[in-house]
């Protein structure tokens, strides 16, 4: 390569030292063995241990050793490493262009969203996940690419997951394609679960030590506390620039303008948001005079990958505004909510990268310790929509018919032993409703009709009965008239079902009844209900109304008055969420409170929900499962 023969400038060889300092320098042999021998490489890292810009370099040297000749169609192989955000994607790419000596958009360069500075010569590429993606969408095989890098995979970004799935299939095909997945310590287990028998790299420490600070109370106002601290870190503290973490631009627009009406032109503050202009972003690389402090304010788009030079104090009030998205409404939104502890470790590492830091975290130690370890990957968090679309787009043919909470519920119902019947549900959940209701006089008899098939414990078991009914009689058009049932819509659910089992079988899930007079029959249809759709609980209050039971957002509901229930039952599951004169929950079915505990603990974690009649009630069921386990517990060891 023409790029390894060349004499290297002075800067090359000054910045070479220094890398070389890096932690995972250490480990360079170690890595490039493993990479040899394995076709995927798990690698866990500190941040600041030189993850982003070192190991793609060490892959492309053995890429270019290996590989004298050139790729398909006669170009270059490549090397790609993806980020989850495009300012760390551009700026990681100038710094490793300068360590190589090169220039940015030649050997080394960068795509990103409108903007593609590569070359036929590049052979190392940064890349956000999302064009990484697009890419997959126009060659599903990758050609071009011999070692692909997913860096930031603890972020768990949408797109970094879906390459995570597809890479799994592509490299079954590519035999000679290797993936690298970096990630920083916290989700490091669920990667070697998902790639098992995958070898992982640990590569501890960093250059420079990071000093973090708490305050002693919580802070009332968080971007007031963090204006208030900027100012002191100015007069306090040794030279050295800030970065201050906010939620969005007309905060961050805000902050800017009190920090300059306060220390004038002591200080260069630059704000940083992914709507800012790209020229505007870079403002945040421009150095100042010794004199002056740079501050800069910036959204998470700063937390990962980006070493600014200079910055030596983070300040941290503990929130970013994060993706919601709400299954009832179909709503997706943007929230300012904690961060979880992985972030808040993150933004720390911005401070002591080229020098030692300070980390000023607005919040106590015991609120650290609380928050959660990890943001919930954004694939929970997101309208699955545009996956889909993205699936379809990338070939994937089996994508599974259904919303995820049906295809759990169908996945999990042979555990109570009626697959069966969640089918029937299914299909009937699936078609338009099958109740007649006309105005007028015939209205009294649809509903009396629609009476002789309501059971006592709700909807579901309801519209469970209509199937089996339809089936007794023979799918026949004159009884659905007879009783002011939809004959189409009975039609279809037949033919859902039919579809649905083929699915079933295909994925070897069994099909099974608990047997009609199996003590446990509705019971064992209703937990297997709730599995599937434990997020769509109420509770009765003592008010009379109902409250969704649901993390950080609850709701004041009612029942609709279609429901078939003869009494108000203390928890409910619903399939639907309406909004007309008032919310109502359609389609409800009573459940106990104590499955909640069984079905999903991982869900039902109290410290999520804030304080209610229902998280008491909740409480004692812990409580009592809790007994009970020890009591279980004690006998078995008394035997
Ligand atoms: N633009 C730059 N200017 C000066 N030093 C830099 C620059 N970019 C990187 N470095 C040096 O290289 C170190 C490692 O950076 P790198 O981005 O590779 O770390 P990392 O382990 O990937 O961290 P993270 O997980 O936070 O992305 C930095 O801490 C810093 O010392």
């Amino acid at each position: 390569m023409d790029m390894m023969k060349k004499a290297y400038s002075a800067r090359y060889f000054e910045i070479l030292e220094k890398r070389k300092n890096l932690p995972v320098w250490v480990h360079k042999e170690e890595f490039l063995q493993t990479l040899k021998e394995n076709q995927i490489v798990l690698l866990v890292g500190e941040t600041g241990s030189g993850k982003t810009t070192q190991i793609p370099q060490f892959v492309l040297e053995a890429v270019l050793n290996e590989n004298p000749s050139s790729g398909p169609k006669g170009k270059k192989w490549l090397v790609g490493c993806t980020q989850p955000r495009r300012v760390a994607a551009m700026s990681v790419s100038r710094r490793v262009a300068e360590e190589m000596d090169v220039e940015i958009g030649e050997e080394v360069g960068y795509t990103v969203r409108f903007e593609d500075c590569s070359s036929s010569k590049t052979v190392l590429k940064y890349l956000t996940d999302g064009m990484l993606l697009r890419e997959a969408m126009a060659d599903p095989l990758l050609g071009r690419y011999k070692v692909i890098v997913l860096d930031e995979a603890h972020e768990r970004t949408l797109a970094t997951d879906l390459l995570l799935g597809l890479l799994k299939q592509t490299l079954i095909s590519r035999p000679d394609l290797k993936l690298v997945v970096m990630s920083a310590t916290l989700e490091a287990d669920k990667f070697h679960k998902y790639f098992i028998g995958v070898p992982l790299i640990k590569v501890p420490g960093r250059l420079h030590p990071v000093e973090i600070l708490y305050t002693r109370e919580p802070e009332r106002d968080y971007l007031e506390a963090a204006i208030s601290t900027v100012i002191q870190i100015h007069m306090s503290e040794p030279p050295g620039d800030v970065l201050v973490f906010l939620t969005g631009e007309e905060e961050i627009e805000d902050a800017c303008r009190k920090i300059v009406s306060k220390l004038g032109d002591q200080v260069k503050v630059v704000p940083l948001y992914s709507t800012l202009p790209p020229a505007m972003q870079q403002k945040i690389f421009d150095p100042t005079p010794q004199t002056v402090r740079k501050i800069i304010v910036s959204t998470n788009i700063a937390e990962t990958s980006l070493t600014i030079d200079g910055i030596v104090y983070v300040v941290d009030p503990g929130f970013s505004k994060q993706k919601l998205y709400h299954p009832d409404t179909r709503v997706e939104s943007l929230l300012v909510s904690p961060i979880s502890q992985a972030s808040a470790d993150q933004r720390a590492g911005r401070a002591g990268r080229t020098q030692p830091g300070k980390c000023f975290r607005l919040y106590t130690q015991k609120s650290f310790n609380e928050l959660e370890k990890q943001s919930y990957a954004e694939i929970l968090r997101s309208n699955l929509a545009n996956t889909v679309l993205t699936l379809k787009r990338l070939g994937v043919k089996n994508l599974f018919p259904l919303d995820p909470q049906m295809a759990k519920m169908l996945i999990v119902s042979p555990q109570f032993n009626c697959s069966n019947e969640i089918l029937s549900i299914s299909a009937m959940l699936s078609v338009p409703n099958c109740f007649i209701r006309p105005r007028g006089e015939a209205q009294k008899a649809a509903d009396e009709a629609k009476s002789s098939f309501a059971h006592i414990d709700g909807d579901h078991l309801t519209l469970l009965n209509v199937f089996h009914a339809f089936l007794q009689n023979n799918q026949d058009s004159d009884w659905c008239y007879e009783k002011f049932i939809n004959y189409r819509a009975m039609k279809s659910a037949v033919s859902v079902r039919e579809q649905l089992v083929r699915i079933m079988s295909r994925f070897q899930i069994k099909l099974c009844s608990p047997g009609f007079n199996s003590r446990d029959y509705y019971v064992n249809i209703r937990k297997a209900l709730l599995a599937g759709y434990f997020m769509q609980v109420a509770h009765l209050e003592r008010t009379g109304h109902y409250l969704t039971f649901r993390d950080k957002d609850d709701q004041v509901v009612h029942l609709h008055p279609s429901n078939c229930l003869d009494h108000k039952p203390e928890w409910v599951v619903y399939n639907e969420y309406v909004f007309t004169s008032r919310n109502f929950i359609r389609t409800v079915t009573h459940i106990r409170g104590e499955w909640l505990v069984d079905v999903a603990p991982h869900y039902y974690k109290l410290a999520n929900f804030p304080n209610s009649e229902a998280k008491r009630v909740l409480q004692k069921h812990y409580k009592k499962r809790k007994l009970s386990e020890e009591r279980s517990c004690k006998l078995y060891l008394l035997r």
